[in-house]
């Protein structure tokens, strides 16, 4: 017999914080409507304490939840725990895994991203994305003496920081840490506090925890074999309360090697086999000859032994079942283009979160990064395109999308970046202004033609409300430059 096919006037396609947030704004826009939310994950993430801090500035938490509560909240959500198979764009048809078919009205494609990892074919090199990856990782170090960290970008930032029981080496291409993040001084501010012992974690926790049962869990790893969708992605706090421990008695300790990428992973057995061949690379140095599973090559020369490597090298975004058969017009980082009311270039189709790329000609101090905030802020904003599509009606794109805001924390310290905080896209057209005081604050502040377009805060600045202001009105900042960032000026007051 032929499985019957559910139709729904709104499907939304993944249960992370973007999809979740799709979901609940079209519940509430169309109360009379049922909203199917389809995801591959056993649990969905939701946003909780909302909290506006500023014009863009935005605080929540996030709670992995099973989807009852949603559907407690929004009774017209129906979430569905199946990973989509296959699209036909031009039918309006979506196939689950389960054997299921949604015929849709409009759709929304939230399905996150996956770990670009350096090399998918070797077992010693782990990514890290979802809960189940976090507990892979976990359990790899507990036994672990030696990993090899590689990618210079967020995951990069808090592992080194968090590990201990386990010497760890640090490759990033670049000539300082945290490149994605921040310029070399923030750099030079945050290096001491790899040096120095942590503090001591203060709980309680702020988010809720859930764990999976055994049946969803085993249903997600056996999704996972056969290259179907994993969970959502971790975000801020994922690993309090989760020891990040190797099998050493000792503190952290961290070996930063720059200007590097890795060459080459072989194996025990392949090093010692290439070992005793006489030497092609006269170069080559050897940084220690213990005797370690997996061995990384670099291309400085030197080469490491170590447990494993965990490649923090980035998020590809998760389009597969989407591509195949249809016309979607993907970006060079292959996510769904979309344009400025979220839509894809398929009829009917939005996409928004880790999934698309912002295919519209964006605002002079915002630019994409796939983030917690962001992920909300397009998931909500979908969902208004797709209401006012229905309607008629027309609208502009979220007042979100006028500055880029980043509020988060690192090696311990509050870091917020404003606008264009590392002078993106700018050339030569700007001017920075700096104040650091070590151990306590580091500010960066990016002009052009006078005007305020970015800015670095770490620490507990207290600045970033006068910032976004005067980068929302664009002030003309010339006269005032000596005073900026002087620390004895109550800027609030100056500029109130
Ligand atoms: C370790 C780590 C730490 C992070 N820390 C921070 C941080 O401190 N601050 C910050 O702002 N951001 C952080 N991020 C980034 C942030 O978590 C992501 O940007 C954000 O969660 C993306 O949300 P999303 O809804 O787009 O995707 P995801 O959360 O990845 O959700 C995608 C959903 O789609 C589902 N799915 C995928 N494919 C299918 C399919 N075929 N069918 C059905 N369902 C499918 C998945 O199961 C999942 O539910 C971190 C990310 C990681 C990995
Ligand atoms: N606190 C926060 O806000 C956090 C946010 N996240 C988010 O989670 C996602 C995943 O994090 P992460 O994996 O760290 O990704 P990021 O995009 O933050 O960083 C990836 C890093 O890896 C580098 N890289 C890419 N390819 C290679 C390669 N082949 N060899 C060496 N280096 C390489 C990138 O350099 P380049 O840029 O030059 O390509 C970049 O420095 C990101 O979206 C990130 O923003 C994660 C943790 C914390």
């Amino acid at each position: 017999m032929a499985a019957e096919i559910r139709t729904s006037k709104f499907v939304v396609v993944g249960g992370g914080v973007a999809g979740v947030t799709c979901a609940e704004q079209l519940a509430s826009q169309f109360p009379s409507e049922d909203i199917v939310l389809l995801t591959a994950s056993p649990l969905i993430k939701a946003v909780s304490n909302f909290k506006q801090v500023s014009r863009t500035l935005e605080d929540f938490d996030i709670e992995e939840q099973p989807s009852s509560v949603l559907e407690a909240k929004c009774p017209n959500v129906r979430v569905i725990h199946s990973a989509v198979t296959k699209l036909q764009a031009q039918q309006h048809m979506l196939q689950t895994d389960d054997g299921g078919q949604i015929c849709y009205g409009k759709l929304c494609i939230c399905t996150g991203g996956r770990p670009k990892l350096l090399t998918g074919d070797s077992p010693f090199v782990l990514g890290i994305r979802d809960t189940d990856s976090a507990k892979e990782f976990q359990k790899c170090l507990c036994k672990a003496k030696r990993i090899i960290v590689v990618g210079n970008g967020g995951i990069a930032l808090e592992l080194v920081y968090e590990v201990e029981g386990c010497e760890v080496i640090w490759a990033v291409k670049d000539k300082a840490i945290g490149n994605t993040f921040f310029d070399a001084g923030a750099a030079q501010f945050l290096i001491p506090s790899l040096k120095s012992n942590k503090p001591e974690k203060t709980g309680p926790f702020k988010r809720t925890r859930y764990t999976t049962d055994e049946t969803m869990t085993s249903h997600a790893s056996a999704d996972k074999a056969a290259g179907l969708a994993g969970g959502s992605a971790l975000g801020p706090d994922w690993h309090q309360g989760m020891s990040l421990r190797g099998a050493q008695e000792m503190a952290r300790r961290v070996h930063v090697e720059y200007h590097c990428e890795v060459e080459k992973i072989c194996t025990r057995e392949q090093y010692q086999h290439a070992r005793q061949q006489p030497s092609t690379n006269g170069s080559e140095q050897l940084a220690d000859a213990g005797h370690w599973p997996v061995y990384v090559q670099l291309t400085n020369g030197k080469t490491y032994g170590c447990d494993f490597i965990v490649s923090a090298t980035g998020v590809l975004p998760n389009t597969e079942p989407f591509l195949q058969g249809n016309a979607f017009a993907v970006a060079e980082d292959l996510g769904l283009c979309v344009d400025d009311h979220m839509r894809t270039s398929e009829p009917d189709i939005y996409a928004a979160g880790d999934v698309c790329t912002a295919c519209w000609e964006p605002s002079a101090l915002w630019q994409q990064m796939r983030l917690w905030t962001q992920a909300r802020q397009m998931g909500w904003y979908a969902a208004q395109c797709m209401a006012a599509d229905v309607l008629g009606e027309s609208i502009e794109l979220a007042f979100c999308f006028e500055l880029f805001t980043h509020i988060t924390k690192f090696f311990n310290y509050k870091v917020v970046l404003l606008g264009k905080f590392n002078a993106q896209g700018l050339g030569q057209e700007h001017e920075l202004l700096v104040r650091c005081s070590p151990a306590q604050e580091y500010v960066k502040v990016v002009l052009a033609g006078g005007r305020m377009v970015g800015a670095v805060l770490i620490g507990d600045t207290d600045l970033e409300e006068t910032f976004e202001n005067l980068m929302l009105n664009q002030m003309d900042l010339t006269a005032y430059k000596e005073e900026l960032l002087n620390p004895n000026i109550d800027i609030e007051d100056y500029f109130d």
